[in-house]
């Protein structure tokens, strides 16, 4: 059984950030995931999670005064001590709002340098997060996210297994696959077993479900017959109103 939350950071952004919350209750959504909730206290989010009793399923590990800067620093050389203070700010949030996975950003960097830094930062970060929380990466395409240094899937089996620790996994988007491999679903299937969370949108625009070329029916057949038992994040941009985007969902 295939369970949906929505990325409000995508979905109803037309809404104020406290607002999206009570629209996405009721649209049927019983979880949620917002990827940098760092600038409102997280009083406030948990206060909007409760009154609509929403999980929080997963936030980014960020630069904590994030407003369009950088995505992350974990493969950046020379800014270990940054991405350990942002850590454990994550862990705080993480902690507060109840959520059981932080998806930890790369940055942009390049070259084997910046493989091993980023080894480094992530073997840290899994020995220093709290006891159940699962850590994830994700490979994003080089045109939503330029120098991003985690851009293939390769990359990041490769990267998982050199830091070798139970809770570091994949985060697979298959938005991101579909532009990276060009077969979301051959790809989810390469990669499932280190997959701990999946983000769904499609290409070549980001919109939803079923608006552009991946394959959505096989790609949720592979995910049930993976035995895949996380959440399914919808992350992408409506063409219009949150709400008139959802007819995907129906009979899921
Ligand atoms: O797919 C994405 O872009 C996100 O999941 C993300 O974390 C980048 O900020
Ligand atoms: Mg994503």
């Amino acid at each position: 059984m295939l369970r949906f939350a929505a990325n409000l950071t995508h979905l109803f952004a037309e809404l104020p950030y406290l607002d999206r919350f009570d629209a996405a209750a009721e649209s049927g959504f019983k979880a949620v995931e917002v990827l940098f909730p760092y600038e409102v206290a997280a009083q406030e989010t948990l206060s909007a999670l409760t009154r609509n009793g929403l999980g929080m399923v997963l936030i980014n590990a960020p630069p904590p005064n994030y407003t369009g800067g950088p995505r992350g620093f974990a493969a950046v050389c020379g800014l270990e001590d940054r991405f350990r203070y942002d850590m454990r700010r994550a862990f705080r949030y993480a902690e507060a709002l109840g959520v059981n996975i932080v998806h930890v950003m790369a940055g942009v960097a390049e070259g084997p340098d910046a493989r091993a830094v980023f080894v480094e930062n992530l073997k840290y970060a899994a020995d220093a997060a709290p006891a159940g929380l699962m850590l994830t990466i994700e490979p994003l395409n080089p045109v939503a996210q330029p120098g991003y240094f985690l851009n293939s899937f390769d990359l990041a089996v490769d990267v998982i297994a050199a830091v070798d620790a139970p809770n570091l996994s994949l985060q697979f988007d298959s938005y991101h696959a579909q532009a990276i491999t060009g077969d979301a679903v051959v790809c989810y299937n390469a990669v499932a077993p280190f997959v701990r969370h999946i983000q769904i949108g499609d290409a070549p625009d980001r919109t939803a479900p079923s608006t552009g070329v991946v394959e959505f029916d096989a790609l949720f057949q592979a995910i049930e017959a993976s035995g895949y038992e996380g959440w399914i994040s919808a992350e992408y941009d409506p063409r219009g109103k949150t709400e008139d985007s959802l007819a995907w969902r129906r009979g899921l």
